[in-house]
């Protein structure tokens, strides 16, 4: 996926969201966009985390036999893995599995193989687990593919690549290759490499048409990030004709970040006979938060309103959300003039930027963070304590959009530090969303006049 590719789908995006007002009947939805907007969120999560994501919910297990003995592990020792992968593990910095790990690994170790659909958000160690599983079950003296793992996008492909080469970083004799665009073989060359992870397309072209991967030789099938896989069609397809191939007695495995019907409908075409982990993602409330609306006339009285707050209390970190790109630059700037050190996420920037800028808010370096809901989404950023509302999320129909102002606001249990949130009204439309948000929540949002310099301290009380 090129850059401005990219950076050209959150024009469309944001285009989209910039014409609600204008014409709030518009139905759009780009495919392409949809892909790209969801696979730079994962991509942008997998660069944040660079450590577990814990969370204190149960991991749920169903079994397909609920008969047979569940087991879990508390240790990678109990795995008995190959030493050549326990040293693999440790000098990932690994100590003991992640909680998702504890039940899946036994599961995709287990012999006769199991088939595994797999749901825990960004962060939980999916792919460290099912990594571990293709290595274990690889035999190196064999020269030909025998695990297949296929991801969304060609940056995805790769940033699991890693993984697995770092993971294998003491059992050389396991080679990988990369069924990537670009990475170009001749019809009827054979692969010696034993794992190969790449995009449906070209894993299917290498299958299929160009026979370099022998599929009836391959006994584990990977496919990850399925929830991004099926916002395009033509990708959905692709992985299902190449599981078609496969031998029945193939070990098939799938995991995702979230799981909504669709996911769930696609799982179970790929994956037959499964047993499905699912560790649910911690449940945010807005029960800690305080809310506040202002009312202004336009925007430059919103950044007036924006610099009174400031001026009357400690804001240790701000995330303040704009709905277009222009207003979040325009909103940057005259933050900087007033002497704000401003970190702006913006749509031409590159996925790699972006986790820059996360990464160095994350760590203090800016006390604001300004962005666009498309820039940000799916991030958590859960240090923040004040959430400026510049404009009120809306979807596409011009409604409020519920979720988003829960994500952007909202804590969950373990966060639940007291929070404050201030959304800005410019119009009777912006003013009808905060009713509706209201109205979905139950939850009263109070007037703040920022003109009353002790009114506005009271709030940080
Ligand atoms: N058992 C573990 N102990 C410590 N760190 C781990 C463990 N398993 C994974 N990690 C680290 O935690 C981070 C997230 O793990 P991983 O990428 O496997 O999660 P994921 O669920 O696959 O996330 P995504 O859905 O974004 O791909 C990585 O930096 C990984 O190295």
């Amino acid at each position: 996926m090129a850059t401005d590719s990219w950076a050209l789908a959150v024009d469309k995006q944001e285009s989209t969201t910039d014409s609600v007002s204008l014409n709030s009947d518009r139905s759009f939805t780009c495919h392409s966009c949809l892909l790209e907007d969801k696979a730079a969120q994962s991509l942008l999560n997998k660069m944040i985390h660079t450590s577990l994501v814990n969370t204190t919910n149960q991991v749920e297990v169903l079994q397909r036999d609920p008969n047979s003995p569940l087991y879990s592990v508390k240790t990678f020792e109990e795995l008995r893995l190959k030493d050549k992968l326990l040293k693999g593990v440790y000098d990932m910095g690994f100590n003991r599995p992640s909680k998702i790990q504890e039940n899946a690994l036994p599961m995709m170790l287990a012999e006769p193989p199991q088939n595994l659909i797999a749901q825990s958000q960004s962060g939980t160690g999916k792919t460290a687990a099912f990594v571990l599983a293709m290595l274990s079950h690889v035999d190196p003296t064999n020269k030909w593919a025998q695990c297949l793992c296929i991801a969304p996008t060609y940056e995805l492909a790769l940033q699991t690549g890693k993984v697995i080469e770092q993971m294998g970083k003491f059992y050389p004799e396991v080679k990988l290759a990369y069924a990537i665009r670009g990475n170009k073989l001749d019809r009827g060359a054979k692969l010696q490499e034993q794992i190969v992870i790449g995009t449906p397309g070209t894993v299917l072209d290498w299958c299929s048409k160009l026979k370099i991967i022998n599929p009836k030789k391959i006994s584990v099938f990977v496919l990850d990030e399925a929830d991004v896989m099926i916002a395009t069609q033509g990708h959905q397809d692709q992985s299902i004709r190449i599981q078609r191939m496969l031998p029945k007695e193939c070990q098939m495995l799938l995991f995702s970040a979230t799981f909504e019907d669709s996911v769930w409908k696609f799982a179970e075409r790929v994956v037959p006979d499964p047993n499905i982990i699912k560790l649910k993602r911690e449940e945010e409330t807005l029960d800690t938060i305080k809310q506040y609306y202002v009312l202004c006339s336009d925007k430059e009285e919103k950044f007036t309103a924006l610099c009174n707050i400031y001026g009357a209390i400690t804001i240790a970190q701000a995330m303040i959300f704009c709905h277009t790109r222009r207003t979040a630059g325009w909103l940057a700037a005259e933050l900087t003039k007033e002497g704000h050190v401003v970190a702006l996420l913006s749509g031409e920037m590159t996925v790699e930027q972006r986790a820059a800028i996360i990464e160095r808010f994350r760590e203090g370096k800016e006390k604001v963070l300004v962005t666009t809901n498309v820039c940000s989404r799916g991030i958590d950023v859960e240090q923040v304590s004040v959430v400026i509302n510049f404009d009120l999320p809306m979807d596409k129909y011009g409604n409020a959009d519920n979720e988003t102002y829960l994500h952007r606001i909202g804590r969950t249990g373990r966060f639940g530090k007291r929070g404050l949130a201030v959304n800005m009204i410019d119009s009777k439309h912006s003013m009808n969303i905060l009713n509706q948000i209201e109205e979905h929540f139950n939850k009263k949002i109070n007037k703040l006049d920022t003109d009353d310099l002790d009114e506005i301290e009271k709030i940080s009380n």
